[in-house]
C-alpha cells in the first residue's frame, strides 16, 4: 500500500511515459510499458486483454453485482517539446502535452492497489488509445472486450492546469463540447510569382477564407449559444517565388448544441463556395473525426459531489462547462459517469509545448479515485 500511494514512484512512473508519446494507434512501447506493470500485480482477481493499442484490465469483485469503470487515454501530440525537463520526450516531434501521462500513471497505481485490495463489486479499467484523434472511444466499445466488461458506471479526468494541486472540478450535465474536425483542401491554378493575373493563387484563397471563417461565431450562431472555429494548421505552396496551386487548412469546430453544429457546417461550406467563385478554384472539405459531447450523469454526479465535499482528500469545486473534446462522451453515451478536472497547476496551458503540470497532484489523485472507486464497489 505505501509501496503503491508514494509520490516519487508516481512521479517516476509519469515521467517514464512522459518520455514515450506517440500518435494515437501508434501506441505500441506505451502499452508494452503498461503491459509489463500489469503483469507485475498479483494475477488472482485480474483479466488483462489488449485491444490494438490499447488494454481493458478486469478486476474480479469478491461478490459482485455490478462494474464499475475508469477510462484512461494514451496518445500524446505531434508537438516539439520545449519544456527543458531532463525527462522530456524522446520522440522527436511528440509530445505529452495534454496530460494523459498524468492520466494513465494514475490509472496503474488503481489497477495495482485493487489487484491487491479485492473490492467486493467488479472493477474494469480502459486504456484507450487515440483520443486527441482519430478517437479511440468508439471502436474500443465496439470491441468484443467491451461487451464482456461492460460497466454499469464509469469515470475518467483530465488534468487541469488552472487549478491548484488536490482540487478536482465537475459539473452535471454537459461538461465539454461536441467536436468535428475540419479539413479544407483549395485547388487552383500556380505559376510564377513575377505574374500573378495568370494564376489563382490558393495562398490568397486560403488565406480569405481563414479571414471570412471568422465571421460564423460572430454572425451566425446565437449569441445565446457557444460555438469556436479554431484553424490550427495551414500548407500551402512550395517555395516563396511560386504561387501556389494547393492549399490546406486543418482546423477543429466546437459547440455545445448539435444545431449550432449544423449551422457552423452550414456556413462553411456557403463561405468555400464563395471562395470558389471569387477565386476561380476548386474546395472540398472534409470533417474526419466527430466526437459528441461530453454529458455527466446528473444523479452520479450529484453523489461524486456530495462525497468529494465529504472528503479530506481533494478540494472539490463546481466548474463550468468548457469547450473542449473528448471522445470518452462516447463511454458517456451508453454508460452513466462522471468526468473531472484534475488541478495540476501548470503555467503553461493543454497543448502548450511548455505544459509542466505539478507531479504532486498524482498522489491525490490516486487517493481520491481509490476512495470514491472502493465507495462505489463496496
Ligand atoms: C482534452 C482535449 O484537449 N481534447 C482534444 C480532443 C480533440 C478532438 C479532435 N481531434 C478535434 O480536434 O476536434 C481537444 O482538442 O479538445
Amino acid at each position: 500500500m505505501n509501496n503503491i500511494l508514494n509520490s516519487e514512484r508516481l512521479a517516476t512512473r509519469r515521467r517514464a511515459l512522459h518520455q514515450i508519446p506517440e500518435a494515437g494507434f501508434q501506441e505500441f512501447k506505451t502499452q508494452e510499458f503498461l503491459l509489463e506493470i500489469f503483469k507485475n500485480c498479483p494475477q488472482q482477481h485480474l483479466t488483462i486483454e489488449t485491444w490494438k493499442t490499447g488494454i481493458f484490465v478486469f478486476v474480479a469483485g469478491s461478490s459482485p453485482r455490478k462494474t464499475i469503470g475508469y477510462r484512461a487515454d494514451m496518445d500524446g501530440l505531434p508537438m516539439k517539446e520545449e519544456t527543458g525537463f531532463p525527462f522530456s520526450s524522446v520522440h522527436e516531434g511528440m509530445m505529452h502535452a495534454c496530460g494523459h501521462d498524468f492520466h494513465m500513471t494514475i490509472g496503474t497505481a488503481l489497477i495495482e492497489y485493487f489487484a491487491v485490495n479485492q473490492p467486493v463489486h467488479n472493477l474494469v479499467f480502459f486504456f484507450q488509445p487515440a483520443e486527441e484523434g482519430p478517437g479511440g472511444a468508439e471502436p474500443m466499445m465496439a470491441a468484443s472486450q467491451f461487451k464482456s466488461f461492460y460497466p454499469d458506471e464509469i469515470y475518467a479526468l483530465h488534468i487541469a492546469p488552472e487549478y491548484p494541486v488536490g482540487t478536482i472540478a465537475t459539473k452535471p450535465e454537459i461538461l465539454f463540447a461536441n467536436t468535428s474536425e475540419l479539413f479544407v483542401d483549395f485547388q487552383g491554378k500556380g505559376g510564377h510569382a513575377a505574374f500573378p493575373h495568370t494564376t489563382e493563387d490558393m495562398v490568397v484563397a486560403a488565406s480569405h477564407f481563414v479571414t471570412q471563417l471568422q465571421t460564423i461565431v460572430a454572425r451566425n450562431v446565437s449569441p445565446l449559444d457557444s460555438a469556436v472555429v479554431t484553424i490550427g494548421k495551414i500548407e500551402a505552396g512550395t517555395k516563396q517565388n511560386i504561387i501556389a496551386e494547393n492549399a490546406r487548412a486543418e482546423g477543429t469546430i466546437r459547440t455545445l448544441s448539435m444545431e449550432a453544429m449544423q449551422e457552423v457546417k452550414s456556413r462553411i461550406e456557403d463561405i468555400a463556395k464563395g471562395i470558389e467563385t471569387s477565386f476561380r478554384c476548386r474546395t472540398s472539405i472534409d470533417y474526419g473525426a466527430n466526437y459528441c459531447q461530453v454529458y455527466n450523469d446528473a444523479a452520479l454526479t450529484k453523489e461524486f459531489i456530495s462525497y468529494a465535499e465529504k472528503s479530506n482528500t481533494v478540494n472539490l469545486e463546481i466548474c463550468d462547462k468548457a469547450m473542449t473534446g473528448e471522445d470518452f462522451g462516447y463511454f458517456l453515451e451508453k454508460v452513466p459517469g462522471v468526468m473531472f478536472w484534475l488541478g495540476v497547476n501548470s503555467e503553461h496551458g493543454l497543448h502548450s509545448n511548455k505544459l509542466n503540470p505539478e507531479e504532486d497532484a498524482l498522489l491525490p489523485a490516486v487517493k481520491w479515485l481509490i476512495e470514491w472507486l472502493e465507495y462505489r464497489a463496496s
